[in-house]
């Protein structure tokens, strides 16, 4: 592939959904732009269902920490994203742009998730463009996140905003080549979870270094 956009040719990538210690470490080496930590007990990936206090430092790497929420309390965003360091909140639920507005005037940076099922109003998208760091598209489901499949990326042809957007939901080392038809629209990065586990919350170290190495191709681009 030659590139994804012929304008601006630096994604930022996500990796999603960790909680294993050695595991997040072996990640971090790699530099990947965010790392994403699931605040939301239902999921498989729920950060508190391991021992996660060396979380509580600081860490003196780059990388960004995402704390995932699903429709939680205020209080509760704040609090435990103070408690682990998050730089990023990202709303995974129906959030309103208010709660953005509020989280945002906190520090954070913010990511505002929707999910796609076949088609999608981006018109929704307009009284949450002022709290907001970039949306982020994910496959929609009543999981809410991490279901490894994809939805329709032409969709996204009809997006109109000027925000950067993260392309998330079911994206592998096969169809990351099929970014191409994200060019000329203000694509921020891709977001990848359950395609490169090799088990909930458990990253298979090879196929990162893999996506991390077809990041840094394209972005020397
Ligand atoms: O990963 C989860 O279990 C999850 C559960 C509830 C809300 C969000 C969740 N994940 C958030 C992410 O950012 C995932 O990377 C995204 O949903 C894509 O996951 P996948 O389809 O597995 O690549």
């Amino acid at each position: 592939m030659s590139s994804i956009k012929d304008d601006v040719s630096i994604i930022d990538w996500k990796v999603c959904g960790m909680r294993n210690r050695e595991n997040i470490y072996d990640i971090l080496k790699l530099s990947p732009d965010y790392m994403g930590f699931i605040m939301y007990p239902p999921s498989s990936r729920f950060i508190e269902n391991e021992d996660v206090s060396f979380l509580e430092t600081k860490w003196d790497v780059p990388t960004k920490r995402v704390g995932v929420f699903v429709n939680e309390e205020i209080e509760t965003i704040l609090s435990q994203s103070k408690k682990y360091h998050f730089d990023t909140i990202q709303l995974h639920g129906s959030e309103t742009p208010e709660i953005c507005r509020i989280l945002k005037d906190a520090g954070y940076e913010i990511f505002k998730v929707f999910g796609i099922k076949d088609e999608f109003d981006f018109s929704t998208l307009k009284s949450y463009e002022p709290y907001v760091d970039a949306f982020l598209f994910d496959t929609k489901s009543s999981k809410h996140g991490g279901t490894g499949k994809t939805f329709d990326w032409g969709v996204l042809k009809q997006y109109s905003s000027t925000k950067p957007f993260i392309l998330s939901g079911g994206v592998s080392l096969k169809n990351i080549k099929e970014l191409t038809i994200l060019d000329h629209l203000p694509f921020k990065g891709i977001d990848v979870n359950s395609k490169f586990e090799i088990e909930p919350a458990m990253k298979d170290i090879a196929m990162v270094t893999e996506l991390s190495d077809w990041v840094k191709s394209i972005n020397k681009k």
